[in-house]
This record gives C-alpha cells, sequence and structure tokens, in this order.
C-alpha cells in the first residue's frame, strides 16, 4: 500500500483537471496531465501555467506557486505514458460514463496495480465506475468542487471494494493541498451535488411559479442563509436558530407542500426530548457547555460581521443588479 502519495497523473487537463493538477503541483506533488491529445494536453499545459502566474500576480496564489507549479507540472504524451509511475491518478473527463469507463480501463491497464485511483465525477456512483477498474479496491470518489484551486472541500466516496486503507493516506495528499475532506456513502450526487441541486431545483419552482425572478432568488440565498454557510452547515445554522422554531416553520411547509416538506423525523426527535439547539444547551451537533456555546456565538458573530466587511471591500459581483 502506498504510504504517502508523491507522484500524481490527472487525466483530463479540463476545467477541474487543470485546476486539481495545479493545486497538487502547488503543493509539491510530481503531477503528469493527458487529455484526449499530446497537442491538446500541452496546450493545457501552458494555459496552466500562465494561469498559475497570472493568479500569483493577483495574490490569488502565494509567492513563489508559478515556479513550484512549472517545476512540478508536465504533460504526458498519452494517458499511458501519465500513470506509467503515478502513485494516484485523478480521473477528471467529461461527466458521461461510456467515456469514463474507456479512460478508467486505459488508466488500469497502464498504472502500477498499487496506484490509487481517483474519479472527480460529480454525481456517479462508484458502483457504476468500479466495473471499469481493475484492483477495484484501490479506487474512490475523490471529488473536488469548482473552481478547483480555491474550493477547499473535497467529498470522499468509496465503493464496496475499496481498501479503506486508502482514505488516511488520500487525505494526507488532501492535507498537503491544504484541502479539508468528508467522506459520505456512495449514493447518486453523494452529498455535495444532492444537496447542491435540491436548491438549485426547488429555486427553479420559485422562479416558474413567479415567485421571485432568478436575480431576486440569488439576492436573497446569497445574501441570507448563504452568507451563513461559508462557517456553518445546515444542521450547526438549526441549532443556532433553534429547533422548535424550524419544527413551527416546517408546519407551515407540510400545510403548502405536502409530505415532500413534512418535518423530518431526525428533528421531530430532539424536539420531542427538549433539544431545541444552542438555546438548550443540544441539538443536532450534539451537546454542548455554557462555555462552549458563548464560544460558539462570538465566533458566529464575529466572522459574520468579517464577512460583511470582506463584501463591502469586494464590491457587488458583476452579475448583481445595480
Ligand atoms: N465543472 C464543474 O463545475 C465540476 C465538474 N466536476 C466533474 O469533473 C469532471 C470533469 O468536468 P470538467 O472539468 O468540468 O469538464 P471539461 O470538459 O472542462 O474537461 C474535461 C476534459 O477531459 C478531456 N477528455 C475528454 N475525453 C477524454 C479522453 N478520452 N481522454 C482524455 N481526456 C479526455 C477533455 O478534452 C477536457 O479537457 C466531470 O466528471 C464533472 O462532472 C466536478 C466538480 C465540478
Ligand atoms: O459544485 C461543484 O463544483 C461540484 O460539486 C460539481 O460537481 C459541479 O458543480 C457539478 O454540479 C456541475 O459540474
Amino acid at each position: 500500500m502506498i504510504e504517502k502519495i508523491e507522484n500524481v497523473s490527472v487525466i483530463g487537463a479540463g476545467y477541474m483537471g487543470g485546476g486539481i493538477a495545479q493545486s497538487l503541483a502547488a503543493a509539491g506533488m510530481k503531477v503528469m496531465l493527458a487529455d484526449v491529445s499530446p497537442e491538446a494536453t500541452r496546450s493545457a499545459l501552458t494555459r496552466l501555467l500562465s494561469e498559475a502566474r497570472d493568479f500569483e500576480a493577483q495574490g490569488l496564489f502565494k509567492a513563489g506557486s508559478a515556479a513550484v507549479i512549472e517545476a512540478n507540472l508536465s504533460a504526458a504524451d498519452s494517458i499511458e505514458a501519465a500513470v506509467r509511475d503515478a502513485d494516484f491518478i485523478e480521473e477528471a473527463v467529461p461527466e458521461v460514463p461510456a467515456i469514463k469507463h474507456e479512460v478508467l480501463g486505459r488508466i488500469c491497464a497502464a498504472a502500477r496495480p498499487d496506484a490509487i485511483i481517483g474519479t472527480n465525477t460529480s454525481t456517479l456512483p462508484v458502483h457504476t465506475l468500479a466495473p471499469a477498474v481493475t484492483h477495484p479496491e484501490r479506487f474512490l470518489t475523490v471529488h473536488f468542487s469548482n473552481p478547483a484551486p480555491f474550493i477547499p472541500g473535497v467529498e470522499l466516496v468509496c465503493g464496496v471494494a475499496t481498501d479503506r486503507a486508502l482514505i488516511p493516506v488520500v487525505k494526507d495528499m488532501l492535507r498537503r493541498a491544504d484541502r479539508n475532506s468528508a467522506e459520505v456513502a456512495d449514493t447518486p450526487g453523494f452529498v455535495l451535488n444532492r444537496l447542491q441541486y435540491a436548491l438549485l431545483k426547488e429555486a427553479n419552482s420559485i422562479v416558474e411559479e413567479g415567485v421571485a425572478t432568478p436575480a431576486d432568488v440569488d439576492v436573497i440565498v446569497r445574501s441570507t442563509f448563504g452568507f451563513r454557510l461559508p462557517f456553518f452547515g445546515p444542521f450547526a445554522i438549526a441549532d443556532m436558530a433553534g429547533l422548535d422554531v424550524y419544527a413551527n416553520c416546517f408546519k407551515t411547509f407540510e400545510d403548502a407542500f405536502g409530505e415532500r416538506m413534512a418535518t423530518p423525523e431526525l428533528l421531530k426527535g430532539l424536539v420531542a426530548e427538549g433539544k431545541f439547539g444552542v438555546k438548550s444547551g443540544e441539538g443536532f451537533t450534539g451537546k454542548h457547555d455554557p462555555e462552549k456555546l458563548a464560544k460558539l456565538v462570538a465566533y458566529r458573530n464575529n466572522a459574520y460581521a468579517r464577512m460583511a466587511q470582506l463584501l463591502q471591500e469586494l464590491g457587488p459581483s458583476p452579475l448583481a443588479e445595480s
């Protein structure tokens, strides 16, 4: 079993693969790229190095990053050449099962039998891709988000055959690239996109029903509950709002939208036990003593105030309505 990932291969040097390659190269790993052709790969490398210099000049990358990326990132003439010596191979070709199956097959035919193989799929369960992988014990989802150089979270998904000894090795690679990761179960869309697409689906319904325009939906999302999300997930947010309040709100939603918006059983159970979140000292996120809760509230208030200052400094996005 590989103990430390030093040599990486990224197959598919597009939007995600390119950013993943930059990120891992900047973290000191040797990264080889391969795309549909040697010309496409070399063109991608040129783009990525130029982009890295621009990002460093803009202060978006740490000083010296562009030189480190240039020293560590290279273009291979084929998938086979790219993966030959790799400890870890990240597949980042289009979200088309047939393409992924073909590329995973080529990777497996040329990579070392102990090489760890990751897929950057957005939604495809590991069990639908694993049949294309020899030695599926070395295969898992390592799901970066866009744009890869700037989004810190990575979703890890094991298949039934995945050797769980891979997880600390992959997590170590991600830590060295300043990424934090969480492992979730192997279901369609995992956690990230199941939630992200549920939000977009409901947002589309809101627009289709004439409740709001896309622009106004975006304003509300990014300036209310979205404003909280860089610091807290939905369960922490609910604990701070009050689970009794959430239970009352779900009654409104169930009356209006039926079963699909009925009060979740987990929430019902907590409220029935008098566990209302921060206000009662226990909720979705567990039990917390008054000292910790005081620190939480202080952290929250500071974070939100600082976020508001940052948004003031940045000014509105070009998409924001004047
Ligand atoms: N675009 C996004 O926001 C995100 C996408 N993903 C996932 O990452 C994967 C890649 O997505 P993107 O980077 O957006 O796509 P993309 O289209 O930007 O890049 C895909 C790259 O794969 C190359 N390619 C296609 N067939 C190939 C083959 N047979 N051999 C080698 N290279 C091949 C293409 O030339 C292209 O450069 C997909 O599974 C996608 O669902 C995951 C997170 C975010
Ligand atoms: O949001 C992200 O960056 C990722 O979770 C994704 O998988 C993509 O956005 C996906 O939803 C579209 O490619």
